[in-house]
């Protein structure tokens, strides 16, 4: 395979046409490489300059390598061989796929979800060592994982200090109190944002201790450094740049279709950096992660570019898109600077995130208050419970008619997204209807587990475009979980965190369904059920298939 190749057809080919002579006129691909905090504009100088340092880990991160080797040696050493990673967003998302494209096991843990909280913390702990990642050491989803695994090896007579690794920026308040308490801490380099982080001790610790080859993943990114750093309008990284953010009139919704990539769930990791980087300002590029599903490429809307990730030659494209092929640490480093590139064209900071906390504050002051989660039903209909906002619901009186009264709401240039707070690993079934709503919709349609999507989509959904049309799964843990030293449950704080997004949005005017099960088995068939009804009933009133 090559190592790094963007090939594009249609409205890409046209928008890198058109903007290539500009970006190389005006430096832009050495300049970012200088860490150059000027080319996102004033406001976003600050912020820029202390998250540019991404372009250089190819060569910074190198002497992680032996150490994270010998950590993970000496662990072998001791049997230690099973490697759970705690981490929300940029602080997983990257080792996940760099384990799957290694085909090396490891347990991600990304959820507050009790039944997926309970399964990573029960199983096998003699043989586990727990990587605890968080770059700013506040995020409440990986800190109450860390209380139940603290928890779990005391009452099994480990010391977790022997077990646990924490990955965060220096200074951070895990940081001081993880060395405070004896724990092994490396830090990671705190000029690099959460969602660019796939090559800093973030991607490299839980991989390399998961058994990856880590070193080969920091060449593949320094084999093609000077190529995307160069003012040249072959550069893949100013050409994919163009492709994505370049179009006129804007194709701003991004179908991600697996075309052959060895990179496994590749489009998990660039969904956050291309939804949390360009989902501000009313403004972005919602990546829509369609895995193999042609459906959503038989109808390409208007206002969809359709990205092929390939392993070589994409054969014969059509429409309007792009294949991009490459090694994976060089894809890592090809997407972050077309994302750079792409806020650039688009006149947006891609380095901050305003609006995660809104929703993040919201969980918080319900989890205070013990309210706003557990708000009356509109109705309900069997094992599931029906909430919505604003007043599309109308005379519905079945989940089914919810959901129809829903998609009415989708606009001609808008997307449904579908956010399921259930168990990723258990319920994954449940992820198989985003077909049938792009089926009956024929508009872009993204799927994500809650909480997980919260640090991906989620800063999208809340400061993108407001053409969102929301659909909110939750269900009863199969059993709660306390979280150690708190006073609330993983349940009371899953609840909170749906409850507290589904606020944010109805507040911006967006339409929110929420269907709460309350009893998941049950409640998933009759969902399933309901959402077939729904689309089926939805398709035929637009006279589709
Ligand atoms: O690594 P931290 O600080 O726990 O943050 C996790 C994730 O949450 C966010 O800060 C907000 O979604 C992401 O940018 C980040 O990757």
């Amino acid at each position: 395979m090559s190592n790094l190749e963007v090939l594009p057809v249609g409205a890409a080919a046209d928008a890198i046409e058109r903007h290539l002579p500009e970006l190389v006129q005006d430096n832009v691909a050495s300049r970012l490489f200088a860490q150059d905090a000027t080319l996102w504009g004033k406001d976003a100088e600050s912020e820029s300059a202390k998250r540019l340092a991404w372009v250089g880990l190819a060569e910074s991160s190198r002497p992680l390598v032996a150490e994270i080797e010998d950590l993970r040696k000496s662990l072998q050493d001791k049997g230690v061989s099973r490697v759970v990673l705690c981490g929300m967003g940029g602080s997983s998302l990257a080792p996940e796929v760099i384990c799957a494209t290694a085909g090396v096991p490891i347990t991600v843990l990304d959820s507050s979800q009790p039944d997926m909280v309970r399964a990573s913390v029960q199983e096998q702990l003699d043989q586990t060592v727990v990587v605890v990642s968080s770059k700013s050491g506040g995020t409440v989803e990986t800190d109450s994982q860390r209380r139940a695994f603290v928890d779990a090896f005391e009452k099994a007579g480990i010391d977790p200090t022997e077990r646990i690794v924490v990955v965060t920026d220096p200074g951070s308040p895990l940081d001081e109190q993880s060395r405070k308490d004896g724990y092994r801490v490396f830090n990671a380099d705190p000029d690099v944002g959460g969602r660019y982080s796939a090559l800093t001790a973030f991607g490299l610790v839980p991989s390399g201790l998961a058994g990856a080859d880590i070193s080969t993943l920091l060449d593949e990114a320094a084999s093609v450094t000077e190529r995307l750093g160069a003012d040249d309008d072959s550069n893949p990284g100013l050409r994919l740049g163009a492709a994505i953010g370049g179009t006129q009139p804007l194709r701003d919704k991004l179908v991600f279709v697996d075309a052959g990539t060895e990179a496994v769930g590749f489009g998990d990791w660039v969904e956050q950096l291309i939804a949390e980087s360009t989902g501000k300002q009313g403004k972005g590029l919602l990546p829509v992660v369609a895995g193999q599903a042609s459906v959503d490429t038989d109808g390409q809307t208007d206002d969809e570019l359709v990205v092929h990730l390939t392993s070589g030659d994409p054969g014969t494209l059509s429409g309007d898109a792009v294949a991009v092929s490459g090694t994976l640490g060089a894809t890592f480093l090809l997407w972050e600077v077309a994302t750079a590139v792409a806020g650039r064209l688009l006149g947006i900071n891609p380095f901050d995130q305003p609006d995660v906390e809104s929703a993040k504050e919201a969980a918080r002051s319900m989890l205070e208050s013990g309210t706003g989660a557990v708000d009356d039903p509109a109705f309900t209909d069997g094992s599931i419970e029906v909430r919505a906002s604003g007043d599309f619901l109308g005379s519905a009186s079945t989940a089914a008619d919810a959901i129809a009264a829903l998609l009415r709401e989708v606009p001609k240039d808008g997307y449904l997204a579908i956010m399921a707070y259930l168990d990723r690993i258990a319920d994954r079934s449940l992820a198989d209807v985003r077909q049938l709503f792009v089926r009956s919709l024929h508009r872009p349609v993204t799927f994500g587990w809650g909480p997980r999507f919260l640090h991906s989509t989620g800063q999208y959904h809340k400061g993108g475009p407001e053409f969102g049309v929301y659909l909110q799964i939750t269900t009863e843990p199969r059993e709660d979980l306390s979280v150690p030293g708190r006073d609330f449950t993983f349940g009371d704080f899953v609840a909170a965190q749906a409850a507290g997004d589904a606020k944010v949005l109805a507040d911006k005017g967006r339409p929110v369904l929420r269907v709460h099960l309350t009893d998941t088995e049950q409640g998933m068939s009759d969902l399933t059920q309901a959402i077939r009804t729904a689309t089926s009933s939805h398709a035929g009133s637009q006279g589709g298939s």
